[in-house]
């Protein structure tokens, strides 16, 4: 009895064993969740790191440091090298396609057709208008444009196809100087003011804009007075550390014209070429927000003129935000417009009623989300790629 008892034992216990060798390696073989995306930077830069360094044993064990802990100097983040500037509008071109869609498959296709009767013309006008152009710039397109095909009998389509694109050219008026001033003068160095209203793109625009520059050999601080949200210095932080630019910032809710001020002095303390100051998101409807502006002007003013006061537009806010727009215009000295999320929309026609309107030059368009999705702004180009006309094709 005694003996079958052992026995039933024995065999209880080599089953629990063998089930306990079925379960954990099931478990060790769960795979792992996704990492978030920081995780996911923060493991790349480990292995580029390569492997933790191991405290000896005897410190694992005692506690007790037996020597002096080794200093494992970081590595020296790698600095990326940004794309340069030329050329990147005819890179970005197919980034356009939703404004493509109406400026060359409607728009040619109706200009087209056999006969451009009144109705004709006013489908033309219409698709301008849906396309943001803007009332008045689309009335006088179209009335330029039934003058010449009546004066010159233009029926084929690469004819029309080129009037067309010689008058919307002409709306943006290619004389104007877009040139971005950046360059230091006599040793000091430039300053480039971001205004505009929350969420249009300042930041990522900073952030673009100073790898613009260093891809054209400048060096730029970046000034965070943007302290109205903490989260935007750090991302101006991310977007300087990735190309070595320095950044001054203050502490949460700290003065934005301190800020901007003390950040123009260390880049004429360091000598950069450029400085480069990100404002915070401001409601124009709220005085005290626009006087705030106004301070950041007038302290920064202290070292000297400003530059250039870019004010970065969200182009999917059409008509709308051209009259927010224009209160920013009343506060600092517009000098140039930055358009953003040009990609987002069917609505490129926006470039041309924001010169109309605000009377600025658009100097640079946003692309997309990318790195290096800012392009400076080039009129023919940008018409080109609206009408999805290869540019040799209508220069011909
Ligand atoms: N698709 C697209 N997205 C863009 C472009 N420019 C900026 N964005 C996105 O727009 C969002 C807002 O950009 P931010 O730079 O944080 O905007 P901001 O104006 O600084 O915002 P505040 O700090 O709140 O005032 C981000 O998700 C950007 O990636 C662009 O050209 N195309």
């Amino acid at each position: 009895m005694k003996e079958y008892l052992l026995i039933a034992l024995a065999l209880l216990g080599v089953l629990i064993l063998g089930a306990i060798g079925l379960v954990v390696p099931r478990l060790r073989r769960r795979p792992e969740p996704p990492l978030p995306e920081t995780e996911v930077e923060t493991r790349a830069e480990e292995d580029r790191a390569g492997p933790p360094v191991e405290a000896p044993e005897a410190e694992l064990s005692t506690g007790v440091l037996v020597e002096p802990p080794t200093v494992v100097e970081a590595p020296a983040p790698v600095l990326e090298v940004p794309e340069p500037a030329a050329g990147r509008l005819v890179r970005l071109r197919s980034r356009l396609s939703r404004s493509q869609n109406v400026f060359g498959k409607s728009l040619l296709g109706l200009l087209s057709r056999d006969h451009l009767d009144e109705d004709a013309w006013e489908d033309i006008e219409d698709s301008l208008i849906t396309a943001d152009v803007g009332i008045d710039a689309t009335r006088e397109i179209v009335d330029r444009l039934r003058e010449r095909t009546r004066v010159l009998g233009t029926r084929s389509a690469t004819e029309l196809r080129a009037l067309l694109a010689a008058e919307l050219v002409n709306a943006l008026d290619p004389t104007l100087d877009r040139s971005l001033k950046t360059a230091p003068k006599d040793g000091v160095p430039a300053v480039l003011l971001v205004v505009g209203v929350n969420g249009a793109g300042k930041t990522t625009t900073c952030g673009k804009i100073a790898r613009v520059l260093v891809a054209d050999g400048r060096t730029v601080l970046l000034g965070a007075a943007d302290t109205f949200r903490a989260a935007a210095a750090d991302q101006l932080e991310t977007w300087g550390g990735r190309v070595g630019a320095e950044i001054v910032r203050g502490p949460e809710a700290a003065d934005p014209a301190s800020v901007a001020f003390d950040a123009v002095k260390r880049g004429i303390d360091t000598g950069v070429d450029t400085v480069l100051i990100d404002t915070a998101g401001r409601l124009q409807n709220k005085v005290g927000l626009m006087d705030e502006l106004g301070k950041v002007k007038r302290v920064v003013e202290k070292h000297g003129p400003i530059d250039e006061t870019l004010l970065v537009l969200d182009a999917t806010t059409g008509q709308n935000g051209l009259e927010q727009a224009r209160v920013f215009t009343e506060v600092v000295n517009v000098s140039g417009v930055a358009l953003t999320k040009l990609d987002g929309t069917a609505k490129g026609g926006i470039v041309i009623a924001v010169q109309r309107k605000l009377g600025i030059p658009v100097k640079l368009v946003g692309l997309g989300e990318g790195k290096d999705d800012l392009a400076p702004f080039d009129p023919a180009q940008f018409v080109d790629a609206l009408l999805g006309t290869e540019p040799l094709a209508r220069d011909a």
